[in-house]
Order: structure tokens, then C-alpha cells, then sequence
């Protein structure tokens, strides 16, 4: 990011620094913002996003530990992880400013400062602007994991630890919490990052395509097979294979893969050759792993082999402040997106998003975004551009407690279907679900 485009905010309680500040860099950046209470950060934060916070590490305080200082530099960090923030300390306070540093601060200028110093580290860290999250793909066309919460983190930091080994992996968590993204994310942070990734949804496969999609099979092994073609645990040879969806699988299905994963061997549909395959295993479902261990529907030895670590992903709604980061993540996605500039956002935006409980996760709350964003009337966002998915508002809900969920979920179903005049992508985006899952519930509910 180049300088003169920069927003930058200045926090110092003595005004003579304020007024220092803002006449160095206004000449070279698009806005400075000055502030002297940091008690104000959050609601400046929620309502404006800043590149760079220049923040004073020794407010007024009868005794200058610069705790104040680091109280604020990690509220900052909490409210606008993307945020660099450089630190004023006062001359000798070196051991403070490295403590800052330790906490997550991007820079700090000693006082008195010199003011080529200042241009200087401002410049040098739009231009290595680091992101939060766990980078899947460091480069172009990065997908990222949004979190900063307590929960998220120690995904993170099983992702990190178990990435590197050639452990299978076993993903439980509810529809939309980033499973997909944390395959792909052990994956890229492995050593077959190299290799190919490669996607099964199993649950949606019937008994047939389950078979010729994963062993694949030889010209003529039944009336469709005009070619060869290999199946998804040859094309991921080397690399890793991802079933999603994996508690929908049949005991029949469960016996063929168990073998596999015994033998480390596949033979095509309509041939006799053995081919060896070597994959590292991820699978994933958002069945509970107590739902799982019900012997009638899932094989034990089955989930003993795909599940040498297992990772629970939380829902959103348990995940703090990540609420907040998302949205303003995707806020600046789909405002780019859909060239809308610069959106900004009224407070009760951000408190209608955190007083809701996401039942779709992050994909309902992507997807809230991009509706708000695309339906907005200028470029301040406010509550009423906010409307969640049937299911949460459904009249039913709110007045028949004694309704039986099914029914509820059904009768959703049938709205939000009718709504997107049976378009099945767009009715399961809308209620936070992939498009299998609601073919799933329609089977279900027969409809
Ligand atoms: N932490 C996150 N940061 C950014 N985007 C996220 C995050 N978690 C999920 N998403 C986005 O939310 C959507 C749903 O995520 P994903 O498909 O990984 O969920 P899932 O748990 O696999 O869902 P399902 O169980 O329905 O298959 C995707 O568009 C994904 O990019």
C-alpha cells in the first residue's frame, strides 16, 4: 500500500504531540485522525478502519509503566487485527518498547522523534502490511482463516502442529464453520503442500458414483465408462485427500474405504490392477463424534483410522470478537467486489451482527454481508440492512415454542425454496448450508 492512500490515527493524550503528528503527515496521506482519550478507540475503530494507529506508550498516569499503553495496543488488536500499530515511548524506555513489540506492536519511535523517522516507519509497514490469520496460500489469490479469538487460535495452533505430520485428520464441527478452509490449511501448511489437495463431498455421492468416483475405472466397466478414468484417491496420490460429508457415508461405503486405508491400495472399477496409492487422510462431518460412535450407522475400526487427531471447530457464536472481524473482512471483500468504495458502518450494524446466533456460521454470516452490501443505499451500513435467514425468523419460531424443530426446519425450507423460486445454490446459500446438505433435507422431509 503506497503512503498517500494510507488512513492513519494518532492516539496521545498530550495535545502538542497530536498537533506535531497531524502537520507531519497530513502532506503525505489520505486522512489522519487524531485522538486524545484512547477510551475512545473502540467506537472510532467500529465506525472508521485504519492502516497504521500511531498510539503513545505513556499516558498521563501517576506512574508510567506503560501498561496503559499495552492495555490499549492489544484492545487494539482485538477491535482491528489489521491494523499495524507503532508505539511513542519516551526516550530509554527501550525495555517497553520491546515488550511492545512482543505484544504484537508493528514499529515504535523514541521520543523526542525525528521526523524522517517517523515518514520512514509509517512507509515501511503499509509496504509489508501483514495480514492475521494462518496463511493458506502466500501467494497471489491468498484465501485466509479469520480469527483472532482464543478459540480459533488454538485451531491455528493444532493446524500448525499436526500440518507437518502425516497424521489423519478428522474435522467435526457444524455446517459453515471453515472446515473446507482448515483442510485446505493443514494441507498447505504440510509437507505435501506440493501436491495435489483434492475434494470429495461423499456424503452427496450415491452407492455407485461413491465407487467410480474414488477408484475410478476402465473403459467399459459399466454402460457410462466411454474412458479410462482414475478415481479421486489416484489423482491425489502424493497429496491429500479431503472427504467432506464423511458421516453420510453407508456401512457398505465404510467397509470399501476401511479397506483402502488398510491396504493403501485401489483397484479401478472393471480392472485387475492393484495400484498403490499414498495419501495423507482428511475428513470432516458435522456430525458430533458421540453421534459418530453409534455402531449401527458408523464402523468403529473406521473411525479409529481416519481420526488420529481430531479437531473441533467452534461455532461462530462461540467465538468472541470474531464476529466483529469477520464481518469487517467481508465487508471489505464484497465492497471491493462490487465496487461500492469505502462502506462504513453505524454501531447498531455491528450490534445486530453480535446479538445474533449464526446457526449457519460463517457462511450465513458471509452471506448476510453480501446481501447488506449489495443492497446498501450509500456507503453507511446500518441495522436495517441486516436481515438473517428464515430460519432464524421465521414467525413459527418465535410463536410456536412447542413446534417440533423438524417442522420448523422444514417449513424454513419451504419459504427460502419459494423465495429463490426453487433455485437450490441460492435457497442453500441463504440458509447457510451447502447445496448437498439441503438435498439432503429435502430427501429427508420429502419434498
Ligand atoms: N475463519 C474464516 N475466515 C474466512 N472465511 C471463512 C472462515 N470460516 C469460514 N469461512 C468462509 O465461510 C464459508 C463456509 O466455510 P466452509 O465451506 O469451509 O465451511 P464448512 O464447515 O466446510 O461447511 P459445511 O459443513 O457446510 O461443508 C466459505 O465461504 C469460507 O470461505
Amino acid at each position: 500500500m503506497q503512503l498517500h492512500n494510507a488512513k492513519i490515527l494518532v492516539i496521545d493524550d498530550d495535545p502538542d504531540v497530536l498537533i506535531a503528528m497531524r502537520l507531519l503527515l497530513k502532506p503525505h496521506v489520505a486522512e489522519i485522525a487524531v485522538e486524545k482519550k484512547p477510551g475512545n478507540l473502540p467506537s472510532l475503530l467500529s465506525e472508521k478502519k485504519f492502516d497504521v494507529i500511531i498510539l503513545d506508550m505513556n499516558f498521563n498516569g501517576l506512574v508510567n509503566t506503560g501498561n496503559e499503553g499495552i492495555f490499549w495496543l492489544n484492545r487494539i488488536k482485538e477491535l482491528a487485527p489489521d491494523t499495524d500499530v507503532i508505539l511513542i515511548t519516551a526516550y530509554g524506555d527501550i525495555d517497553l518498547a520491546i515488550r511492545s513489540l512482543k505484544e504484537g506492536a508493528a514499529d515504535f519511535i523514541v521520543k523526542p522523534w525525528q521526523n524522517e523517522k517517523v515518514i520512514e516507519s509509517v512507509t515501511e509497514m503499509l509496504q509489508k502490511k501483514k495480514r492475521s490469520g494462518v496463511k493458506l496460500r502466500p501467494k497471489a489469490g491468498e484465501t485466509k482463516i479469520i480469527g483472532e479469538s482464543e478459540e480459533i487460535q488454538e485451531v491455528f495452533a493444532k493446524i500448525k502442529k499436526v500440518a507437518p505430520t502425516d497424521a489423519n485428520v478428522l474435522i467435526l464441527g457444524e455446517n459453515g464453520t471453515g472446515k473446507d478452509l482448515i483442510a485446505k490449511a493443514i494441507h498447505e501448511n504440510s509437507n505435501r503442500k506440493n501436491k495435489a489437495f483434492v475434494k470429495v463431498d461423499v456424503g452427496a455421492l450415491t452407492s455407485t458414483l461413491f465407487e467410480s468416483e474414488l477408484f475410478g475405472y476402465k473403459k467399459g466397466a459399466f454402460t457410462d465408462a466411454r474412458a479410462d478414468r482414475k478415481g479421486r484417491f489416484e489423482t491425489a496420490h502424493g497429496g491429500t485427500l479431503f472427504l467432506d460429508e464423511i458421516g453420510n457415508i453407508s456401512l457398505r461405503q465404510q467397509a470399501r474405504l476401511l479397506t483402502v486405508l488398510q491396504n493403501r491400495t485401489i483397484t479401478p472399477l472393471g480392472s485387475n490392477e492393484v495400484i498403490p496409492v499414498d495419501i495423507r487422510l482428511i475428513c470432516a462431518t458435522n456430525l458430533k463424534i458421540s453421534e459418530l460412535s453409534d455402531e449401527s450407522k458408523f464402523r468403529k475400526d473406521l473411525i479409529y483410522r481416519i481420526n488420529t487427531v481430531d479437531m473441533v471447530i467452534p461455532p461462530l457464536r462461540a467465538r468472541g470478537t470474531d464476529v466483529t472481524l469477520l464481518s469487517r473482512y467481508f465487508l471489505d471483500f464484497y465492497a471491493e467486489k462490487y465496487a461500492k468504495g469505502a462502506l462504513k458502518t453505524e454501531k447498531s450494524f455491528l450490534e445486530k451482527l453480535k446479538s445474533h446466533s449464526f446457526p449457519g456460521n460463517v457462511r450465513e454470516l458471509q452471506f448476510v454481508i453480501e446481501r447488506a452490501v449489495i443492497m446498501a443505499e450509500n456507503n453507511i451500513l446500518k441495522a436495517e440492512d441486516l436481515s438473517f435467514s428464515a430460519i432464524e425468523t421465521a414467525p413459527e419460531i418465535q410463536e410456536m415454542d412447542d413446534m417440533r424443530l423438524e417442522t420448523v426446519e422444514k417449513n424454513a425450507i419451504l419459504k427460502v425454496i419459494d423465495k429463490n423460486k426453487g433455485n437450490i445454490s441460492k435457497s442453500a446459500k441463504e440458509l447457510g448450508i451447502t447445496r448437498a446438505a439441503l438435498y439432503r433435507r429435502l430427501d429427508k422431509y420429502d419434498l
